[in-house]
């Protein structure tokens, strides 16, 4: 079993990968992690343009040359002609876990009614699991503060590195084994 989580995370955003404006959501995501973990991990980051194949290559580069256990992207996922990230997420993956999208929208639906229209999900490709975060700042912390609790356990079942968090902030859920 591994020691350290290697965690991707993808800002997917035409204007922020242009330089019209700073990106805040993925450096949110990467503050989020300072916060919550208490056990080692790693994070590269990378900012592409809302296009198909750069989503999934930078998705298919974290995963298979970096070995990131976890992939987080952000921005994309809404009903705008050029929000492709579900897609191409799914595009890249062995498998959908829907449990991941019905949670975050269940999630943000206390903070804004608009979380219908984001059509993010969560999905496997090989050993790594992939999320959908929506492109606004503060939607980071308001939908990994809770749906944190899962990660952790889905990583472990895949064989990644056991994950800590501060229970301040988070607290990882695991299954109770039967004793005997
Ligand atoms: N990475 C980011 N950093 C800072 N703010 C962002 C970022 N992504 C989105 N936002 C903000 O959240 C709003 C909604 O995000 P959305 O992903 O719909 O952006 P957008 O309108 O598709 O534009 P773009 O893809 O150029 O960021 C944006 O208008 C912007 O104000
Ligand atoms: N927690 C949370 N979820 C949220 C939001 C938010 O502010 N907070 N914004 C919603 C809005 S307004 C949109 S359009 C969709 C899609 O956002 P995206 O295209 O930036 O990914 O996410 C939704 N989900």
């Amino acid at each position: 079993m591994e020691a350290i989580l290697r965690v991707g995370v993808v800002t997917v955003s035409d204007r922020a990968s242009r330089g019209d404006y700073d990106d805040i959501s993925g450096p949110a995501i990467e503050a989020w992690l300072t916060r919550a973990l208490t056990s080692p991990f790693e994070v590269a980051t990378r900012l592409v343009p809302d296009e198909f194949e750069r989503i999934g290559e930078a998705i298919v580069e974290l995963c298979d040359e970096r070995g990131c256990q976890l992939v987080l992207t952000t921005g994309g996922t809404g009903p705008a002609v050029r929000d492709v990230t579900p897609e191409a997420t799914l595009a890249v993956a062995d498998r959908e876990m829907p449990g991941f999208g019905e949670r975050m929208r269940q999630i943000s639906l206390k903070y804004v009614p608009t979380a219908i229209l984001s059509r993010q999900v969560g999905a496997l490709r090989g050993r790594s699991l992939i999320v959908n975060l929506p492109g606004s700042p503060r939607s980071i912390a308001e939908i990994l503060d809770e749906l944190f609790e899962a990660i952790p356990y889905c990583i472990e079942l895949m064989d990644g590195p056991i994950v800590e968090t501060d229970p301040e902030v988070v607290v990882a859920f695991r299954p109770k084994k039967k004793k005997g």
